[in-house]
């Protein structure tokens, strides 16, 4: 469940050959056993059999001596098989050379691509005719920057050609680290990862191009990440048992009352956005809080009565104003005194000297705090120190989406998303808060370095008030006791898991709505 970088990766690989001893060409050959059983799933599926033809495009490295292996592997399973080297074989060292000599001594069909001497492009030279799949060995963790000549143009030709790609270790042209992809890069049906999953293939724009990834052992020892000091996990039912040692569905205490659940008050919306605050309050509730106020102003709080039966309504002092602008920061600590955790941000809206504000409610609050929305730009644009959060003893978790996050970190949103996993992790270690990084993949990473990737959610959730129900639910949460980590890691998970139900369950023409989002919790 580790997603691993590129370096990672290769430190990984030489402490098991190096220091275990675990020959690299044991390791090769499984590895192209694997995308060999792996093409054979796919054949099938593709309800050819055995007369799928696959051609092997291998690049000089050892990606291209796992596909020689691969190719070895199919063909003895009774596929037609033929390599295409995108380079000159006689290039290839190592434990690549070795299953060059091997190919050739078994009489494997191989050329040799060149772009033809008029420059006609790849794709009408006929490299591809008569071939049902390719094996893309081109390029995997040993590459870097945007494929030179002539691995791009041969990228290109196999893209053109439209066959179905089974990808090894990383579709060509992907960065394995942050999942951006060059301009030439594959598109897979299917990617094998051997031994770890590389980061790319679980952020956008790469997740989108690797397809199915199915994570292959190939002999590395399974505690190699972990002793590695790979601290990355994707987000799953597994990883939350394993590393957060949370089961899914939570479990319920059998002995409960209202406060086994914990109280939480939300501090959200107001008289132009109240619905902000009262789908955060939902939320918090059908995510199993026991109790759940909802603060307003005082002045607009009649307005808000009978919303929600469930919820109860907290009036805080406003000097009549009926805006959060006059509610006094220490006014709002005084009713969340006692409370179990505090939601503030969504619908809140914003005035001059909100962040000083924000900043002193935080100081003055010992519950955990989830800071989401408004509150997030409070921070951002604080004054003198944007972006930088007041030391609290108890958890502060972020919830930003990819603009958020952007006006946090000072940067633009495309520099927010060039890493993601990274910007995230480093984020929470130097401010001590957790952050819940939204967006396809959501990152959640918390200030001792861990991050999880989450795998649960979709595209009808891009709608508003999505955010606001997250925000409710991983306050509740935190109101039920489960530290900021856990609260972020599993309040994301199930809040993308509900989407997906609620997804399920709708025509495809009928968007989400937040509401069937806090239903299907
Ligand atoms: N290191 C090991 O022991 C093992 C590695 N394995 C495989 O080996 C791969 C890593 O192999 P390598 O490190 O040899 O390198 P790759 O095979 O990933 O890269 C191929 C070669 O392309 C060249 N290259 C780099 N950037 C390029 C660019 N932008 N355009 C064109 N050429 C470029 C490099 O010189 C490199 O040798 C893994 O992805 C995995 O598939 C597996 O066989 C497991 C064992
Ligand atoms: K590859």
């Amino acid at each position: 469940m580790e997603l691993v970088t590129s370096g990672e990766m290769r430190a990984i690989d030489a402490s098991a050959i190096e220091e275990i001893g675990i020959p690299q060409e044991a390791l090769m050959e499984n590895a192209g056993r694997a995308v060999a059983e792996e093409a054979r799933r796919f054949a099938e599926t593709a309800g050819k059999g055995a007369d799928f033809g696959w051609l092997i495009l291998a690049g000089k490295g050892n990606n291209g001596g796992d596909g020689l292996v691969c190719a070895r592997h199919l063909r003895d399973m009774g596929f037609r098989v033929a390599v295409l080297y995108a380079e000159p074989p006689e290039r290839m060292q190592g434990a690549a050379a070795l299953q060059r000599d091997i190919a050739s001594r078994l009489g494997i069909p191989a050329r040799v691509y060149a772009l033809s001497d008029t420059g006609a492009d790849a794709a009408n030279a006929g490299w591809f005719a008569g071939f049902d799949g390719l094996i893309d060995a081109l390029l995997g963790t040993g590459s870097a920057g945007e494929p030179r000549a002539p691995y791009a143009s041969l990228i290109e030709a196999a893209v053109q050609s439209g066959l179905p790609v089974v990808a090894v270790d990383i579709p060509s042209g992907l960065n394995a680290d942050t999942g951006a992809v060059a301009k030439a890069s594959i598109r897979a049906k299917v990617t094998v990862a051997l031994a770890y999953a590389k980061r790319g293939l679980h952020q956008h724009p790469g997740a989108g191009r690797a397809g199915e990834v199915v994570v292959r052992p190939i002999g590395i020892p399974a505690d190699a990440a972990e002793r590695a000091g790979v601290h990355t996990y994707l987000l799953n039912a597994e990883s939350l048992k394993a590393k957060l040692g949370l089961s899914v569905p939570l479990p319920r205490k059998e002995d409960s009352h209202k406060g086994t659940y914990g109280h939480v008050l939300v501090a959200a919306g107001s008289a132009l956005m109240s619905g902000a605050g009262l789908l955060s309050a939902r939320a918090a509730l059908r995510a199993g809080s026991g109790l759940v106020s909802w603060a307003q102003p005082a002045a607009a709080a009649p307005g808000l009565r009978g919303f929600a039966p469930e919820i109860m309504l907290r009036a805080v002092p406003d000097e009549g104003a009926g805006e959060w602008r006059l509610v006094k920061p220490e006014r709002l600590a005084e009713a969340a005194a006692g409370v179990d955790a505090l939601v503030v941000g969504p619908g809140m809206g914003r005035w001059d000297g909100d962040g000083a504000w924000l900043r002193n409610l935080l100081e003055r609050v010992a519950a955990p705090v989830l800071v989401d929305a408004d509150a997030l730009n409070m921070i951002a644009d604080a004054g003198a120190q944007p972006g930088v959060w007041p030391r609290r003893e108890a958890p502060t978790v972020i919830t930003p989406h990819p603009g958020e996050m952007a006006r946090l970190a000072g940067m633009t949103v495309s520099e927010a998303q060039r890493d993601r996993i990274g910007l995230a992790r480093e984020y929470a270690a130097r401010h001590g808060v957790t952050v819940v990084l939204k967006g396809a993949r959501t990152v959640v990473a918390s200030p001792d370095g861990r991050a999880f990737v989450n795998t649960t959610g979709n595209s009808g959730m891009a709608t508003g008030g999505s955010g606001d129900a997250l925000a409710g639910i991983v306050g509740s949460l935190l109101g039920q006791g489960l530290n900021a980590l856990e609260a972020a890691a599993y309040g994301a998970y199930w809040h993308g898991l509900a989407g997906d139900r609620a997804a399920a369950s709708r025509p495809q023409a009928a968007s989400l709505i937040a509401g069937d989002i806090i239903e299907a919790l």
